[in-house]
């Protein structure tokens, strides 16, 4: 069981460590296009297999694809993150032609893979990379909503002092400050979530929450890794291990809540073959407004991307 991760960044870097350390996977390479990088992240990573105590190799490679043949699962993590008073969209400029050109030599060499996205703009790039592949949608989606539920949840968490591990919630949407997280869908240990946090709290933890990306990069200038990196790890353990988890995950929608034709955040059950249901909850009017509101940022963002020059080349 194979995993490459491209990008041996902090997110890359950490999702990898992640991998390794709970043997998600008997091999792990790390690619990156930096001389040497990925190679030492590799092998730091590694070195700490005695003190873990786990079997699962991480191997290094500079931009040497062939090292990556034959992967279950790709992680692209390669491309700029932001800095303070940037969005994410900014990031499109340079991170679409890094992600078509990952995309396209990972794939050639697994071309079984199903591919998951971080890089930003993430639903966009996610796009940019179903484009390139040219593979079932269902092998190829984005990581987001898993960490915007964890920070939501966290962010619960620390609200009523209780243990993260009871708090339940479902995120819908882009990745951006248009999400649209749903108090109606979050409970804590099987009760609602809005027996427990009066309206004014819990709508200072959405806020928090839809500019959580944000809050990290103002502190550290730049993006968070901690968090990114075990989501998208969680999100590679559901495939490779065949879980049928159900995580909100960055999903082609064909119809689905009257959307087509978009990448977007959904209620997804992940599985060996990548998206295995996309499940459809009753929206009440004032989600489904935020939802289609969060569609039409996207949207805009997709159009900028069909009408770049690197996506035509
Ligand atoms: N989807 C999400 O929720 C999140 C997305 N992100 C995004 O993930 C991306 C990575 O973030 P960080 O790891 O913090 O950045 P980083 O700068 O630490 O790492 C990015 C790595 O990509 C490598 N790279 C650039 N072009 C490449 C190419 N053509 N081939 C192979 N490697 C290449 C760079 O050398 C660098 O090592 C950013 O776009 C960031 O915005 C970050 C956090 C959360
Ligand atoms: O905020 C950023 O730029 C990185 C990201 O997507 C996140 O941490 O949610």
């Amino acid at each position: 069981m194979k995993v490459t991760v491209v990008g041996a960044g902090n997110v890359g870097a950490t999702c990898a460590n992640v991998l390794a350390h709970h043997e998600i996977a008997n091999e792990i390479v790390l690619l990156d296009i930096k001389e040497g990088f990925a190679e030492g992240k590799a092998l730091d990573i590694w070195e700490t297999s005695p003190i873990n105590l786990y079997d699962s190799r991480t191997i290094g490679s500079t931009n040497d694809y062939k090292k990556t043949a034959g992967s279950e699962v790709i992680v692209i993590t390669s491309g700029l993150p932001r800095k303070p008073g940037m969005s994410r969209d900014d990031l499109i400029a340079t991170n679409a032609g890094i992600v078509k050109n990952v995309t396209a030599q990972a794939i050639e060499h697994s071309p079984d893979a199903k591919i998951i996205i971080v890089s930003n703009p993430l639903d966009v790039m996610t796009y940019a990379a179903y484009l390139t592949a040219k593979i079932d949608s269902r092998r190829v989606f984005g990581m987001a909503g898993v960490l915007d539920t964890a920070r939501y949840r966290a962010f619960i968490a620390t609200e009523l002092n209780c243990s993260p591990k009871d708090i339940q919630a479902v995120l819908m949407g882009g990745h951006g400050d248009t999400m649209v997280p749903l108090p109606r869908y979050t409970t804590v240990a099987g009760i609602p979530v809005t027996e427990l946090i009066d309206k004014s709290k819990l709508n200072a933890i959405i806020e928090r929450t839809k500019k959580g990306g944000g809050e990290i990069v103002n502190l550290l200038g730049t993006s968070a890794w901690y968090a990114p990196g075990a989501a998208a790890a969680q999100m590679v353990e559901a495939v490779v291990r065949d879980q049928k988890r159900i995580f909100p995950t960055c999903a082609w929608l064909q119809g689905e809540y009257g959307l087509n034709d978009i990448y977007l955040g959904v209620p997804t059950k992940l599985g060996k073959n990548g998206i295995e249901e996309i499940i459809e909850l009753k929206l009440n009017d004032e989600e489904k407004e935020m939802l289609y509101s969060s569609a039409n940022s996207v949207k805009e963002v997709m159009e900028v991307l069909d009408n770049m020059d690197v996506m035509s080349s």
